[in-house]
């Protein structure tokens, strides 16, 4: 399989969702996205989503079931969401990110998502929150 894929976590700690302002590169940078980053080849998705938060963010999260769908991205890559639980640490925006938030419910639609993420928080939003 040759398909390049980005994996995205819809990460909750106590029923709210964190969204991260990508710093780089120029074209999104300002925007929100879901932490993640790309699979490296042999990778399992979910263990390259553990890896990309733990780096991005210095946490550790339990990777729970992907959100069914796959929206596509610049250079042929595709994004893949997980719903994630938070498990340890504080996160802060170590790396590709200047600021994150955690939104409750309401305040979801709060932050200008990039384009890619507005049908991705959807579909993850439109799932049972199992990971409350
Ligand atoms: N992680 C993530 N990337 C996204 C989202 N939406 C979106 O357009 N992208 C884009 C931004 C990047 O061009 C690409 C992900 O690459 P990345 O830079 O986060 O991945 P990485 O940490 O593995 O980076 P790299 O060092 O290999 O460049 O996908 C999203 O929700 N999450």
């Amino acid at each position: 399989m040759n398909e390049r894929i980005v994996v995205g976590a819809a990460l909750y700690d106590d029923g709210r969702l964190l969204a991260a302002r990508r710093s780089a590169p120029p074209e999104l940078a300002g925007g929100w996205e879901l932490p993640g980053g790309k699979v490296e080849p042999g990778e399992r998705c979910e263990d390259a989503l553990a890896r990309e938060l733990r780096e991005e963010l210095g946490v550790e999260a339990e990777i729970l079931e992907r959100v069914p769908g796959q929206w596509p991205l610049a250079k042929g890559y595709a994004l893949r969401v997980y719903r994630a639980r938070l498990v340890s640490g504080v996160a802060e925006p170590l790396e590709d990110h200047d600021e994150l938030r955690w939104l409750a419910p309401d305040q979801v639609w709060s932050v200008p998502w990039l384009a890619a993420d507005v049908p991705a928080v959807t579909a993850a939003l439109g799932q049972p929150h199992s990971a409350h």
